[in-house]
């Protein structure tokens, strides 16, 4: 290994640690490290690759697909006559794949102060790094270390599973033609995504889950509703454990465990969608000599800092969110605080939204009613359906839902869950509420909401809280 390398600065990652760099680094020596994500090796990270971007194309065209299912209550015979999945794969990362070559070549070509290392980077001491790249090994050194290293699926141990060829989101988004049948294993963020995609797209969709309920960790209300209108879509089977996996003629074949007893399912293919693993022992975090969190993420501080002086950490090596929001927010503040080490400033997690962009779609920010009753809290909970608002009656929904919580005492809002079209638009309101204080009341009252508009389904239900 040739002599090390000192930098001012080293960044290993370059989704959301990719946007650290700006003009006001432009006197400090810089080099970013990425090894590449998804079966293109792609830089620039998860989101843009194989995650929220792709799934959100995916996602909304599937939206599209299932909108003449919508037709017949609105009085109009439609039909789906196409779902090209060639044309609808390209169309995604036709546009995909040019931002993250455009973005390697501006790190690589037009950044002066910046020199970009392709390969896989792992600590050997303290601000200390050995870099596999495919020219051999480089070794740096640096005064200050961000790992924005990201995370990657993990499929459970199960045994055959590693000989089915499973698919997983980092490949499934590429398939060569729709399955007829896919299998998803997992019944979370991506699993319930995804599940939508394929089943809308022209696949026969099986989804397995271990526990009773789909996105479990959701409000109750809001998990047994999505479950329920999932299994009129997709043949749900819960309550099952996999015991053994094996391909055989071209058929994947999942023996499963359940309340029914011993049972088969079988499709071309399956997607595990079982969790994401923080990137920490990927980057060799311990030999770094970083403390690390029980569940495997590099432990930070309020400001980002790790355990070791000069290195920070973001994202979901760090953070047990794992959303795209939140390491462009720790980015921030790591940024701020490499620039300003005199005055740092803190993560703000108080309230971390998320949306789930299946069918129906999910949102929600702060505590669940299963949190509050937990924490003891003596809190209103109030619900208002799409059905009895205006616009709901346009789309003649029948499901959808927005609910509030407040705290009796405080008066101030706790929480907010919606399932229903657009839930990730109508929440954004519910998620400024919460940031700045505002009073549910005096939002509900205090200014106008367009009528006939959906967000009058938050307004409703704002208004039915139960507070003196
Ligand atoms: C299918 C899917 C859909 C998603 N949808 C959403 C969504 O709708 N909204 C949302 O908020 N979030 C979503 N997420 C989560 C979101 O993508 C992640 O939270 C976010 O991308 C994390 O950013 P990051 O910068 O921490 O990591 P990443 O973007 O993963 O970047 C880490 C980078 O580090 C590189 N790397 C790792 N180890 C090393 C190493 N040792 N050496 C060199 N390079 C290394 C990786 O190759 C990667 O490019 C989704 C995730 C998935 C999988
Ligand atoms: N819209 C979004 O914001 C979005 C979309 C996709 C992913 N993400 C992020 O990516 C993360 C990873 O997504 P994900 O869906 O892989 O994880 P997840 O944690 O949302 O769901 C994983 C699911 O797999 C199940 N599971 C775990 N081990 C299992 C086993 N051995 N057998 C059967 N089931 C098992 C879990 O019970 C859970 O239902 C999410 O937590 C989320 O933060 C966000």
């Amino acid at each position: 290994m040739a002599a090390a390398r000192h930098y001012d600065l080293v960044i290993v990652g370059s989704g959301s640690g990719n946007s650290l760099v700006d003009e006001r680094f432009d006197e400090w020596n810089v080099a970013i490290v990425e090894r590449g994500v998804g079966s293109t090796g792609a830089y620039g990270g998860t989101c843009l690759n194989v995650g929220c971007i792709p799934t959100k194309m995916l996602a909304h065209t599937a939206d599209t697909a299932r909108a003449p299912g919508h037709g017949e209550r609105l009085g109009l015979d439609l039909e789906l006559r196409g779902a090209p999945w060639p044309a609808i794969r390209d169309r995604i990362f036709g546009r995909i794949d040019p931002i993250a070559a455009a973005g390697e070549r501006y790190r690589a070509q037009e950044n002066p102060n910046v020199t970009l290392y392709r390969g896989t980077a792992r600590f050997t001491g303290e601000r200390e790094l050995a870099v596999e790249t495919a020219e051999g090994t480089a070794a740096l050194t640096a005064d200050r270390v961000v790992v924005a290293a990201g995370s990657r699926p993990e499929a459970p141990q199960v045994p055959g599973l590693d000989g089915v060829g499973y698919h997983t989101s980092d490949s499934v988004m590429r398939l060569a033609e729709v399955p007829r049948r896919l299998i998803v294993l997992g019944t979370g963020f991506v699993g319930t995504e995804l599940a939508h995609v394929f089943a809308s797209l022209g696949s026969q969709v099986t989804v397995i889950g271990r526990s009773g309920l789909l996105l479990r960790h959701q409000d109750g209300e809001i998990a047994r509703h999505f479950t329920e209108l999932a299994r009129q879509q997709w043949d749900v089977r819960l309550d099952r454990t996999v015991k053994e996996a094996g391909r055989r003629d071209g058929v994947v074949r999942l023996e499963l465990d359940g309340p029914h007893g011993a049972e088969t399912v079988e499709a071309e293919e399956l997607l595990v969608a079982t969790g994401r693993r923080p990137n920490a022992d990927l980057v060799g975090a311990a030999a770094g000599g970083l403390a690390l969190t029980d569940d495997g993420r590099i432990a930070v501080d309020a400001t980002q800092a790790a355990s070791v002086a000069g290195v920070w950490a973001l994202g979901d090596v760090s953070s047990p969110y794992q959303l795209k929001h939140v390491a462009n927010h720790e980015a921030r503040v790591v940024q701020h605080n490499l620039l300003h080490p005199e005055r740092p400033v803190r993560t703000d997690h108080r309230f971390v939204p998320h949306a789930v962009f299946s069918s129906p779609q999910v949102a929600a920010v702060g505590l669940t009613e299963e949190e509050a009753r937990e924490r003891g809290l003596d809190y209103t909970a109030a619900v208002h359906r799409y059905a009895d608002i205006a616009y709901g009656w346009a789309m003649e929904d029948t499901t959808g839902f927005a609910k509030v919580l407040a705290d009796r005492g405080t008066g101030r809002l706790l929480g907010a869950h919606i399932l229903g079209p657009e839930a990730p638009t109508l929440i954004q309101p519910l998620i400024q509420a919460l940031h700045f204080g505002l009073d549910p009341r005096a939002m509900a009252r205090g200014q106008y909401w367009i009528h006939p508009a959906m967000p009058e389904v938050v307004e409703n239900a704002l208004l039915k809280l139960d507070l003196p």
